[in-house]
């Protein structure tokens, strides 16, 4: 078994010096949504990318190949960019993959079913619970519940009698619904790569899907989790979120002063 070890910090001289021998005008620029690009809010639909993140993604997306990796819709992600990236992913890696067609009607059949079943079995249950209808996964929210413990044990509870049986996915105050054999964020990364014929990614990302990311170990992925974790598998760490602005600066900062010695 993988081991997972402290990343080191980036913004530091010498995570400065990696990223800067990592990334050229080859590399694939892939972000995460909630919690990388957008600060963490209480009511998923009021996310904002502050404009001066927009303003350097705008940037980047003139300079690079820029990709969104997200938990979200994919409709709903583009609602909230204000820049056009290259692609978007959405629902964990399981929409928007070119040759995924057939299987994302079956996805959003088995999701169909489920948030049937959903409704019946949480009615009634613990107020606060949120479901988030994303068509090719189901998100249940629990941030805003006010016992979430016990709103927490209702939503295990409830997708544990779900027929099929989905995948879970823990996030942040949510459980997400997937169904089994959708890709991952990891797998949509690589057949990314693949797809756009670049031969590097850098990924930027926060949460616990991200770490599908970080955990292949792929030497041809650069990962950065925001916020130090000390079960991460990511090779390197932002302290908080705010510090994307300082990343994303670094970036154009690189791109627009190619060197002889990139790796
Ligand atoms: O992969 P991501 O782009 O990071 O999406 C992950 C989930 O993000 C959203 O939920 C999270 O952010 C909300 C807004 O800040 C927050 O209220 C919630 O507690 C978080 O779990 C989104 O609603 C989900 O669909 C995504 O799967």
């Amino acid at each position: 078994m993988i081991q997972n070890r402290p990343g080191r910090y980036l913004l530091d001289d010498a995570g400065l010096t990696e990223l800067r021998s990592f990334v050229d005008a080859g590399t694939l620029l892939a972000f995460d949504l909630d919690g990388t690009l957008a600060p963490i809010v209480a009511d998923p639909s009021a996310i904002v990318i502050p404009g001066h993140i927009q303003e350097s993604m705008a940037r980047l997306c003139a300079m690079a190949t820029v990709v969104i990796l997200t938990g979200r819709g994919r409709e709903d992600a583009l609602s909230f960019l204000g820049f056009e990236p290259c692609m978007v992913v959405g629902n964990h890696g399981a929409e928007g993959l070119p040759g995924w067609e057939e299987r994302e009607r079956e996805f959003r059949e088995l999701c169909a079913g489920w948030k049937q079943q959903l409704h019946l079995s949480l009615a009634g249950t613990s107020s606060g619970i949120f479901l988030e209808d994303k068509r090719l996964s189901l998100s249940l929210h629990y941030r805003n519940a006010a016992g979430r413990g016990e709103a927490f044990a209702t939503i295990i509870e409830a997708i544990g009698a779900l027929v099929p049986a989905p995948e879970r996915i823990s996030g942040k105050f949510v459980e997400n619904v997937v169904p089994r054999g959708a890709p991952r964020k990891g797998r949509a990364l690589l057949d990314t790569l693949r797809y756009l014929g670049t031969g590097r990614a850098l990924y930027v990302g926060d949460d616990a899907t991200d770490e599908d990311v970080f955990r292949l170990r792929n030497e041809r992925i650069f990962g950065v989790r925001v916020g130090a974790s000390s079960s991460t598998a990511a090779d390197y760490y932002l302290k908080d979120q705010q510090e994307i602005d300082r990343v994303l600066r670094e970036i154009i900062d690189i791109l627009s002063h190619p060197s002889c010695d990139a790796a």
